[in-house]
């Protein structure tokens, strides 16, 4: 990429997916989700939880046995199983697909993998032109298996939605230049401040590749999207605006046609939240740092809020956590719209019924 688009021109620009006969997506006038994401206030807040699926469930450790994460991300029957697993456990008012933000990168042939206990792992990593433009892009059919698990599940959710996800620009960059999860994104920040022709060039590539994996998950029926800007938190406003909120932009352009809510989260982001919404989303994700109708105020008080439990207090004991989402719900009715979650994921070691009870209490305010 020889420019970095202005905002404007990217979110008017991007055309909508020419996409094949693509099956119709499912009607849910109904499902809360999507009333809150429109700003309609259903009778009480839609709960789902980032990581729902996973670790936290003996059932997913059993079905995982000997299967490799990547490996099971790109098996249907599996991936979709994955997914239904909290939903039939949980009540939850959305699925969220069982995949991963490295999954498109594997998929597009780089040496990446994810190893337990420390998260994605890059063989070589990304540190200048020779690599950014050895970067492959993605095919849509190298994602077949996803969007065929996705297919799976539109026939076996019944009325609940799925949401599918992709990586932003910057946590993708992130991983591929530091060669796996990293505390201060030193090379990242450098190269971006250093060589910052080719950092948006990079980062144009990879958001061609979240919006290929995307458009692969709605083609297939998906119900709404989640762009994870986990590592969003690290950047100064100044350094999101110039560096990369033109590139997340770029993606949620590129789904705009679909017409279905577009969810941007990051961790760590209370000083984003207008820059991260600006880029062109229609729910804004918060982490448990910024109270929500502080998060509302901060947006112009109109706005489309999720979040934003504690995942730590999950182990608090219920007085606790009975207080704290019955706080987080109050301070929700802030906002047009208020999707209750967690402020990050599911913790690995949290107890499932825990879980089940905060969905239950939530459905009852
Ligand atoms: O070991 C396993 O069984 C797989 C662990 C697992 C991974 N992706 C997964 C799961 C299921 C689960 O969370 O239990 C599956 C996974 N990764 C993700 C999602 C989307 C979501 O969070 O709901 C999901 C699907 C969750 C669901 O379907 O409910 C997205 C993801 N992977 C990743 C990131 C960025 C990050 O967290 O660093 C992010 C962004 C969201 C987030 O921040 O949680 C990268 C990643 N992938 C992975 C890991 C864990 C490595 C480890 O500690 O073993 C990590 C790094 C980490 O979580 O610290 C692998």
């Amino acid at each position: 990429m020889d420019f970095v688009p202005e905002l404007s021109s990217v979110t008017e620009s991007a055309a909508p997916a020419t996409t094949a006969a693509a099956p119709a997506r499912r009607e849910l006038p109904d499902a809360p989700l999507l009333a809150a994401a429109r700003g309609e206030k259903p009778v009480h807040p839609p709960v789902w939880f980032m990581r729902q699926a996973g670790r936290s469930l003996p059932e997913y450790r059993k079905l995982r046995e000997g299967v490799a994460m990547l490996d099971a991300c790109f098996d249907p029957e599996m991936l979709a199983e994955i997914t239904l697993q909290p939903v039939r456990r949980h009540g939850v008012d959305a699925a969220i697909l069982f995949s991963d933000i490295v999954v498109p990168l594997k998929a597009a042939g780089l040496d990446i993998d994810i190893v337990p206990g420390t998260g994605p792992v890059v063989a070589e990593p990304v540190r200048d032109a020779k690599a950014v433009k050895a970067l492959p892009l993605l095919e849509p059919e190298q994602v077949a298996r996803v969007a065929e698990g996705v297919g799976l599940l539109v026939e076996r959710l019944g009325d609940t939605p799925l949401i599918g996800f992709a990586g932003a620009p910057f946590t993708l960059a992130s991983y591929l230049i530091e060669g796996g999860p990293s505390r201060n994104h030193e090379h990242t920040k450098a190269l971006m401040h250093a060589e910052p022709e080719l950092w948006h060039e990079l980062a144009g590539r990879l958001a061609d590749i979240a919006l290929t994996f995307l458009r692969a998950q709605l083609d297939a029926g998906a119900d709404a999207i989640q762009l994870f800007d986990s590592w969003a938190g690290a950047l100064s406003e100044r350094d999101y605006l110039e560096f990369v909120q033109p590139h997340s932009a770029k993606v949620l352009a590129g789904v705009a046609g679909y017409g279905v809510p577009r969810i941007h989260f990051g961790v760590g982001t209370g000083e984003l939240l207008v820059a991260m919404r600006d880029a062109g989303a229609d729910v804004v994700g918060v982490d448990w740092r910024v109270p929500l109708d502080e998060a509302v105020r901060r947006l112009g008080g109109k706005a489309v809020v999720q979040g934003n439990l504690d995942p730590a207090l999950l182990y608090a004991g219920w007085p606790v956590l009975e207080a704290e989402v019955r706080r987080i719900v109050d301070e929700g009715r802030a906002a047009e719209g208020h999707i209750f979650n967690l402020g990050h994921g599911v913790l690995p070691s949290v107890e499932p019924e825990v879980l089940t009870r905060v969905v239950e209490l939530v459905h009852s305010l």
